[in-house]
């Protein structure tokens, strides 16, 4: 719920489930929104992950001091709206400045909607999610706000991410073409569980024909595009409610066609394979995570939006009904699966952003790797 405007600099209030309380300013709209409280890392790229449908539910904590600098462009969104639920900053830029910039981020945040707090010792708060881990939050702004207790009990009622099952409700309703830029190439059935703007227009770049199709799409509606390769997007929620999207990966195992996942898709090909997911503590969120490509010892710096990871063996080799699996990628902060790959047909995923937006662009290689497994499999 929202109330507009005006009152953007009034009284704001965020409240942790475990009944740590923050007092601020409003940014943004003026009302009372709730989620999951997670922290980005990233210095860069507000635009880009804010607009990141993974982010549906969340509120994002930015550990970047000052936000809002080069205000909000309209060439940078990842989808066509916010999609945060909530947004905490400590010290907002007062004066955007940049030649692509439209209006300020507080506006925008306003104008979409979206109910925010600055003005609050983002460092601390960080710290607290770090050791207790993600949790869900609250955030009151207004001239009468209700008194502590009440928030904490409205905050307590506020659904879990643990369970939720997200995709649909920020997946494409219809399908839709991104056409090969030059040449055509190859056909991808990309199946958007929270599809980013950036990850077809990195495929089109390489003479990909995308079409993009709604989460709800079955192994028909796939295989009615007549694909050279299969792809499964990132997305926000709990992969272990995903058993759809599982089904319909398993029958493009099954038919061995060339498959590709990022994130969500990555959590989906593990499921597919018989491993478990699990929630991590506090996630992995920003530009500026090193990532090991064991297949070829390269490491890169690289982009994260995850709060589950999958549960499979590091150290050998797994038998799967897809045959022979095994972790490709690895996060040298914590050891986290962050890729998986089959040794006996072409399907790999990663649980990371190599669409880089925002991000370094150390992992595009995943794309042309993609790119070569369909070439082999037309030779
Ligand atoms: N960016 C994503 O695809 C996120 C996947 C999943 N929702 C997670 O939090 O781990």
């Amino acid at each position: 719920m929202t109330t507009s405007t005006r009152g953007a600099k009034a009284p704001a209030v965020l409240v942790l489930e475990d009944g740590r309380i923050f007092r601020g300013r409003a940014y943004g709209a003026v009302g009372v929104t709730f989620g999951e409280a997670v922290f980005s890392t990233g210095m860069t790229g507000y635009q880009e992950t804010l607009t990141d449908p993974s982010y549906h539910r969340q509120v994002v904590v930015m550990t970047a001091p000052h936000v809002g600098n080069t205000g909000v462009n309209d060439e940078d969104p990842e989808s066509g709206r916010i999609w945060v639920s909530g947004y905490v900053v400590r010290d907002p830029a007062r004066v955007p400045s940049n030649w692509r910039s439209r209006r300020s981020l507080d506006e925008e945040l306003d104008r979409q909607g979206v109910v925010g707090i600055s003005g609050i010792d983002t460092r601390a708060l960080t710290r607290h999610l770090r050791e207790r881990g993600a949790m869900r939050v609250g955030i009151f702004s207004g001239d009468s706000l209700p008194d502590e207790g009440a928030m904490l009990a409205e905050v307590r009622k506020a659904p879990e991410m643990t369970g939720a099952d997200l995709s649909a409700e920020v997946a494409t309703k219809e399908p839709y073409v991104v056409p090969a830029i030059g040449e055509k190439k190859f056909t991808v059935a990309a199946v958007d569980l929270g599809i980013k703007g950036m990850t077809p227009h990195r495929m089109a770049e390489r003479g990909i024909e995308v079409h993009v199709l709604p989460a709800t799409a079955t192994a028909d509606d796939v295989y009615a595009v007549n694909p050279d390769g299969v792809f499964f997007s990132n997305g926000p929620g709990d992969p272990a409610t995903a058993d759809g999207p599982v089904a319909v990966m398993q029958e493009v195992l099954r038919r061995r066609t060339p498959l590709f996942g990022i994130c969500f898709g990555n959590q989906i090909l593990g499921r597919a394979l018989g491993f478990g997911t699990y929630k991590l503590k506090y996630g992995h969120r920003g530009i500026n995570q090193p990532v090991q490509d064991r297949t070829t010892g390269k490491v890169e710096v690289t982009a994260h939006n995850h709060g589950f990871a999958v549960d499979a063996p590091l150290d050998k080799v797994s038998d799967t009904p897809f045959g022979r699996a095994e972790v490709s990628h690895v996060c040298l902060n914590d050891d986290v699966v962050e890729g998986l790959q089959l040794l006996d047909q072409p399907a790999f995923s990663v649980q990371y952003h190599p669409e880089a937006a925002a991000g370094p662009h150390d992992a595009a290689y995943l794309f042309d790797r993609f790119v070569s497994l369909m070439e082999a499999e037309r030779a």
